[in-house]
Order: C-alpha cells, then structure tokens, then sequence
C-alpha cells in the first residue's frame, strides 16, 4: 500500500502535555473518523483527501480505522464515495499504487444520514461506530472517536451536545473521544466567548481542536525553527534593525460559489482574524520555554495581548466590482473582500513596528507571505539606499520558499552595488519530498493528541479582542469598502 516514493517521514507517536486527562491514552486501536458535514464543500475537497493521504502513508490503517460520513442529504454510501472519489488525487510522487490504494480507502467510508439537532441519527451513528468496533475486537471503552465538525459553526452547539450525550467513547478504559471545530468560530467577542462556554460545558479543552489550517502548513511550522534555532536570526528580530513586517494573503479568485457564506463573514473574520493573525504571533512572539503546545500557546497568547487597539485610519476596506453579482449575496452589502490594516505590539521587541496585515479576494495573484523589511543601514558608504532594503521573505504559498534580498557588489571591475537574492526554493531543495498538506497533518496531530498547531480558547479570546471593535464599526456601516476592479492590487488607496 505505502509506496517507495513517499519521502515524508513517518513521524513515531508522540505524547505529550496537553492530554490532561488522557495520561494512558493508547495511539493504537480502534479508530472511528465521523465528518459531520460530508456532503459539504469542506469535507470533499480537505477533510476526505487528508484522510485518504494518510491512509496512503500508513497513518490510518486498515484493520484499525473506519470513516463514518454524516450529514442530512438522503445519499447512499456509494453515492458519498463517488462525490469525493474525482478529489482524492495522487500528487507526483504518488501515482503508483493509486489506484488499488483509492478503492480499498473508499471502502473504509460509510455514510450515516441524520439531522443535526435530534437523537435518532446520532443513536444510528453510535450503533455503526459501535458495531465497527465490536468486528474489530475492539475492547469497549479503549476506542477512539473523532469528530471532525465540516459544518457551518451554527449548527456546533446542537452537534456538540448530541455527540455528548449519543456518540463519545463508553467508558475511561485509555480510550478517548475528540472534535475538531472549524473557523470561523464566532462572528465578534461576545458570540465566540457563548460559543466557547456552550462548547466547554460539554467538552473538555484537550478534547476541543479549534483547527486554523494555516497553522498546518510548511512555512508556518517552520517559523519557529527558523526563529529559534538560527544563531543570525534571533539579535536581528527586533525593532532596532525591523522597520515593518507585512503579512500578506492574495487570492485570484472571488466568493466562488461560497458568497452566501462568505458575505456574513467578511474578508476580516474569514483570513484576518485567524490565518494571518497566528501567523502574526508566531513571527512576533518570545522564545517559548519548550515546544511543549501549552508553552508555544503561552507565548502566543501575550503577543495578541500586547496587541494595542486598530486606529481607524490604518484600516482600508474594499470590495470587488461584481460581488455583489454573486446571486447568494444580499444586494447592497457592504461586506469587504478586502482588507488592509496594521497592528501595533505594546513590548519591548515590537514598540514602534508596524505589522501591515492585507488579505484581499478576486486580486492579480495568488499568495500568501511574509515580509520583513529590515531598516536602513547607518551610514551607508555604498549609497545603496536607491536598491531597496534588506528583505527577508516567506512565501508560504504557491511553492513555498525563503529568500533574503541583499546587496552585493556588481560582478565586475566596477564597485557598484547591485541587489540580489539568496533563495531558498523548496521545490528546487526539496524535489523528491511531498509537502503535506496542512489538513493532513492537522489531522493526524488530532490523533496523536498533540494540540500544539491549535488554537487554545484564551487565544481564541485575545484574537476577538483585537478585531470586535475595528468589526462592530464596520457592521455599523461606519467603514466604506471601496471599490476594485477583479485581478488588481486592491483599492489604489490601500498603497
Ligand atoms: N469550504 C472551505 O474551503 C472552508 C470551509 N471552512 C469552514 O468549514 C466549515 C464547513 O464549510 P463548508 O463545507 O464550506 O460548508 P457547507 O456550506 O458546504 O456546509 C457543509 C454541510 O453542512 C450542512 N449545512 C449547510 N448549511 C447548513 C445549515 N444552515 N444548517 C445545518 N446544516 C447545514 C450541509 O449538509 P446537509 O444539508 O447534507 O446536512 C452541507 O453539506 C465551515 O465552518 C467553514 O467556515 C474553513 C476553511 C475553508
Ligand atoms: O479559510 C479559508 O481559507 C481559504 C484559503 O485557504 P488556502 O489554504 O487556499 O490559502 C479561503 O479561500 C477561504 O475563503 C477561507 O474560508
């Protein structure tokens, strides 16, 4: 099953802090995966081709795993398997074996039909996980569930406490049940917070995922180590050699059939709020006493509370002509599609350092990055203040790379200076490595119980802090978007 070709390294079980309560939690066993939502957008284009590429690698076996689709779209289980079968492609190193690989991952699959808000699917869903685990001798109470919520978050309370009380694992023989819930979680402060304690009543945090996939993805995981494992790094990353840092996603398309969702949200609560805004704290944040998850998550945690709040004017706003041509959006919204704005850290490394965050819809790229823009140098001998400043960039995606612009002289008789780039390009380093993608590893961090690359419920609060504000004005109608034509740079008065 598992082809040569794979080069990702398996990675050996890992225990860690974060499971309270879960001390003699096994990593092997009975495993039931329930997408909730398996009609969805969500769940055909991540959640299954995650599960269906760590099955590839030999995460998810065979005489341990089964995956139980639900939802409440009267379809059968073959009907599930061909929804999703034209997205569980092979990448480039993995086409051998494909296909053997795909019909045996497909037959893993069942699908449960039920609503999200009464018992009778729920007791249907237990007796299916139930008799899985009874074939496959699984001791009651050593199982693991999971529950991955693909739902819209509306629908999380009524779910949660039916998984509650119908679905979670028998008893407390080492056994465990989990959920993941996905962004956006909440609308503003008050709603994430009600959203927070309806949850908590029921689940405990080390059983609560609060999945944001761009804290799966390569560049971002790599942050820390590139931060705290490279002597030259750690005296430069500071306010005294940083004039600015940007934090930058582009995508080329629009709502893309996903206007109805996407109208109610916005392009902050959709991208800024969480993707850019932990990626924001990994690049700012203090060295953590260990990669421990609750230690990683201390540290995030202070740099959103040093936060200080968003002056009006920093914030520009707009939106794209023909959005509002989306048939799912209300007509007149105001919603922005995009979004420019700076954050400002009240300590010692960051004061006086602006953060320029910027996320836009429907603009001439797509690309998500970081750009830290170092200042100038005193008193340049060179002059070489015309060529740019030294830059240090992470392009988190598309093909994902790290290089640094800096001047050198000019090949040749002459001393002049020129600017140049030392580039780290990963599908040039790395060409027989498959970068994961983020879902995949975010999944299987679920089940290893690792919630490092999570988001912790008091970081949750402290990222609603920075936005409510800046977020109820804008509901007011205090902010204008200003128009942009589709496949520009955004509105020409974002810079
Ligand atoms: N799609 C994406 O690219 C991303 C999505 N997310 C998040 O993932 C979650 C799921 O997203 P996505 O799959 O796009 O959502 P969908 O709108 O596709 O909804 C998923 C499923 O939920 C059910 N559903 C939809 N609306 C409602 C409703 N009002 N009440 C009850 N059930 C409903 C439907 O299943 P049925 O009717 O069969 O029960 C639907 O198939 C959301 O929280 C979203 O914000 C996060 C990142 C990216
Ligand atoms: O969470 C979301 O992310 C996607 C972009 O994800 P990426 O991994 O392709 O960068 C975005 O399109 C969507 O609107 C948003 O909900």
């Amino acid at each position: 099953m598992t082809s040569d070709k794979w080069s990702i390294e398996k990675r050996a079980p890992l225990r860690n802090d974060s499971v309270l309560k879960e001390e003699n939690v096994p990593e092997i066993g009975c495993l039931s995966i329930v997408v909730l939502g398996a009609s969805g957008d969500l769940a055909k284009k991540k959640t299954f081709p995650a599960l269906f590429n760590l099955y590839r690698q030999g995460f998810l076996q065979s005489h341990e795993v089964y995956i139980f689709g639900y939802a409440r779209t009267k379809i059968s289980d073959e009907e599930l398997r061909d929804r999703i079968r034209g997205y569980l492609v092979p990448s480039k190193n993995t086409v051998e074996g494909h296909e053997e690989d795909l019909t045996n991952f497909l037959q893993l699959i069942k699908y449960v039909c039920g609503s999200y808000d009464t018992e009778e699917g729920y007791q249907l869903l237990d007796k299916e996980i139930s008799e899985h685990e009874i074939y496959r001798n699984c001791t009651e109470g050593s199982s693991r569930r999971l529950f991955y919520l693909a739902l819209p978050p509306s629908v999380y309370p009524p779910v949660c406490k039916m998984i509650r009380k119908c679905c979670m694992n028998k008893s407390d023989l080492g056994g465990w049940t989990r959920i993941v819930v996905e962004k956006p979680f909440g609308r503003d402060l008050e709603s994430a917070e009600q959203l927070s304690n309806q949850i908590g009543e029921l689940f405990e945090e080390p059983q609560i995922y609060r999945i944001d996939h761009y804290l799966g993805k390569e560049l971002v995981q790599n942050l820390l180590v590139l931060r705290f494992a490279n002597r030259f790094f750690m005296p430069l990353w500071n306010r005294d050699n940083i004039d600015n840092i940007q934090i930058v996603f582009r995508e080329d398309f629009g709502t893309d059939g996903r206007g109805g969702y996407f109208d109610q949200y916005g392009i902050i609560r959709d991208i800024i709020q969480n993707h850019l805004l932990q990626v924001l704290c990994l690049v700012a944040m203090e060295k953590p006493v260990s990669l421990k998850p609750e230690h990683i998550r201390d540290e995030k945690v202070k740099v959103l509370q040093s936060v200080v709040p968003i002056k009006d004017e920093e914030v520009v706003l707009g939106q794209y002509d023909g959005y509002l041509e989306d048939p799912t959006v209300p007509d007149g919204s105001y919603t922005p599609t995009f979004a420019t704005m700076v954050l400002r850290i009240h300590n010692e490394r960051w004061e006086g350092v602006p953060f320029i965050l910027k996320a836009g819809k429907a603009l001439n790229s797509r690309k998500a990055e970081i750009r830290v823009q170092f200042k100038d140098v005193p008193g340049d001998i060179f002059k070489s203040k015309k060529q740019g400043r030294n830059e240090f960039v992470i392009r988190l995606q598309p093909s994902e790379a790290m290089y640094m612009k800096l001047t050198v002289k000019q090949p040749g008789l002459k001393m002049s200076t020129v600017q140049s780039e030392m580039d780290l390009s990963y599908g040039q380093r790395y060409q027989d490595v498959t970068i994961p993608e983020a879902y995949e590893r975010l999944i299987l961090d679920t089940i290893r119980g690792d919630q490092q690359h999570f988001v912790r419920r008091d970081e949750l609060k402290a990222a609603w802090e920075i936005f409510t504000p800046l977020l109820h004005r804008i509901d007011k109608g205090e902010f204008k978007s200003l128009p942009y034509k589709p496949g520009s740079r955004g509105p020409e008065e974002s810079g």
